[in-house]
């Protein structure tokens, strides 16, 4: 049975609508703040540019999800801020928002073409209360020639490990990140990234990942975090 924070936090993501489809879904638009028309596309189903490899381990884990102990996670480009309503002190008092430009908002993860940048799925485990992400990176994500960036692994390593925060805790932010990069990873190539929630002290969780081949033969990177719960009675300025 999901706990409390798990089962809002996956509402959330799916559009705070209780049983509202996550599967793809040509669905109505959103309508943000201004009136620019979004998708409601679920970004975590397969897609043409998805590899062989990518679709076979999404294969796998989809039949892990049949006996309810995984959960395949949504995700889509943009967060409707009207209905982020566990944040709305955090998000709408801050006279540092220009409300216009917050319409404009997109999940940076998800601001590439298909294929170039960062293409994943995650899966939730509540029992384990850990993710593991698929992660399959694009050319556009080059560092060093022939390798993927510090900073997409570091993108990605936070956007796994937050997750892992949130379905488990609520709405949180990242205080800390600290990453080992051991070895190089080779561009295009997909990797898994397991994350651990460690333990939970007031308002602070702490988050462990790495991120290995997926023969599990090499291990890439090592990462610890610190995830903030926010007080929703302080104002960010
Ligand atoms: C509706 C749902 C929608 C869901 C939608 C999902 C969308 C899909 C998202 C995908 C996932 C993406 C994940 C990306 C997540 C980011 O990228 S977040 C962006 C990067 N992070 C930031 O910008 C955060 C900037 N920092 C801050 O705003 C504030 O410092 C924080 C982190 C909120 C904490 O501030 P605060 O609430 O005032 O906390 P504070 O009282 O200072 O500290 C609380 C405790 O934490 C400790 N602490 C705070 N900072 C640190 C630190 N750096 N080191 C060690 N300890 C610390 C304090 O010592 C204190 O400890 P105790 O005394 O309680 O033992």
């Amino acid at each position: 049975m999901l706990g409390r924070c798990a089962a809002r936090a996956l509402g959330a993501l799916r559009g705070l609508r209780e049983g509202a489809p996550p599967a793809r879904s040509p669905g109505p638009s959103r309508r943000l703040l201004s009136s620019e028309k979004v998708s409601d596309e679920n970004h975590s189903l397969p897609k043409p540019c998805w590899s062989k490899d990518m679709r076979l381990l999404f294969d796998q884990f989809m039949k892990k999800c049949e006996d309810g102990s995984w959960i395949h996670l949504p995700s889509y480009e943009y967060i409707a801020t009207q209905r982020s309503q566990d944040f709305p002190t955090f998000i709408h008092a801050s006279e540092l928002i220009n409300k216009e430009k917050l319409s404009q908002g997109r999940l940076f993860t998800k601001s590439f073409e298909d294929g170039l940048g960062f293409e994943y799925v995650m899966f939730y485990n509540d029992a384990e209360k850990r993710i593991v992400c698929v992660f399959q990176g694009g050319p556009h994500l080059q560092g060093m020639p022939g390798f993927f960036h510090g900073g997409a692994i570091a993108t990605m390593i936070d956007a796994t490990v937050g997750m892992n925060a949130i379905v488990s805790g609520g709405i949180v932010m990242t205080a800390n990140l600290n990453i080992d990069f051991k070895r190089p990873i080779p561009l295009c190539s997909i990797v898994l990234i397991n994350s651990q929630l460690d333990k939970i002290e007031g308002r602070k969780l702490f988050v462990s990942c790495n991120v290995q081949s997926v023969d599990k033969k090499i291990l890439y990177t090592e990462a610890t975090s610190l995830f903030v719960k926010l007080d929703l009675e302080k104002k960010f300025d």
